[in-house]
């Protein structure tokens, strides 16, 4: 679905927000606002926060009550899980990890629409339902995959297909939790094709990553995560620094710029 609005417009906004867990704060966002359609980065060191700032969009995770509220979604304090499923698709590594059943990939893309991983026992998918579920493995160029058993693909194959899961119910925006971990090379290239296919395509990205190769040149803003802080947010060629880069991770690192037009970055130790 194509939006007309050219105003900026907030899908997400953190006002005030601290995640409190086991008595410690593990997150805690002063201000944050994401608009509709734009296309993001989060990066930061293991236990820094990423997952928690992403489920607090996803509603997953509370936070502490203010009177002012500190979440707000698509405008609404209170949307629901069921609101943000509809606008949004999600992706992540360790769903991949959840699939333990037999099942064609056509099957697990149709769960999209139910948000489960498989067609839930009572369910008898209707041709609209299978021909949705074909055109997003189109997308992703896995439809001839389609009556093949997820439990025999490769890594990158099943990535794929739970990407056009993620695109089947027409969300406006992809939330991508690691979504390179643990592919080989082919597996990350595809992957990383895709996401530029669907930014192009006009959905919006919000990726949360350990690697700056997964940062497709589409995504122009990138959020740097530690200790539970944002630690810096700004346009990528600023966040992407040596300096930058040392001070989050803490640890000496160079930022190596890569492709025709200097469009790709990747990190480097530098011992
Ligand atoms: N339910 C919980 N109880 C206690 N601590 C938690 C809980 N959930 C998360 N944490 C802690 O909160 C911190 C932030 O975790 P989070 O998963 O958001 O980090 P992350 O940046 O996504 O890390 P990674 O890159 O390793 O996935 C970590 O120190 C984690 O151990």
């Amino acid at each position: 679905m194509s939006e007309e609005n050219t105003e900026v417009q907030p899908l997400f906004e953190l006002n005030d927000a601290e995640v409190v867990r086991a008595g410690r704060t593990i997150l805690h966002v002063d201000k944050f606002l994401l608009a509709k359609g734009e296309n993001i980065a989060l990066l930061g060191p293991n236990g820094a926060g990423k997952s928690t700032f992403v489920k607090l969009i996803t509603r997953e995770v509370m936070p502490l009550y203010r009177e002012q509220p500190p979440v707000k979604f698509n405008g609404n304090p209170r949307a629901t899980l069921v609101d943000v499923r509809k606008t949004l698709g999600i992706v992540s590594s360790t769903m991949q990890a959840q699939i333990n059943v037999h099942l064609p990939a056509v099957d697990i893309v149709e769960g999209g629409l139910f948000g489960t991983l498989g067609l839930p026992r009572h369910v008898h998918p209707d041709e609209r339902t299978h021909a949705k579920a074909l055109d997003a493995m189109e997308m992703l160029g896995v439809a001839k995959l389609a009556d093949q058993d997820i439990m025999t693909m490769s890594s990158g194959q099943a990535r794929r297909v739970l990407f056009a899961r993620a695109l089947v119910h027409d969300p406006s925006t992809l939330l991508l939790d690691e979504p390179c971990t643990g592919l080989d090379p082919e597996g990350m290239y595809y992957v990383r094709s895709s996401m530029r296919d669907l930014a192009k395509a006009g959905k919006g990205i919000v990726l949360i990553t350990h690697y700056p190769e997964d940062i497709i040149p589409e995504i122009k803003r990138l959020v740097l995560v530690r200790e539970g802080k944002l630690f810096a947010d700004g346009a990528k060629e600023d966040m992407l620094t040596d300096q930058m880069m040392s001070s989050l991770f803490d640890v000496p690192l160079q930022v190596a710029k890569n492709g025709k037009n200097n469009e790709y970055f990747s990190l480097v130790s530098s011992y």
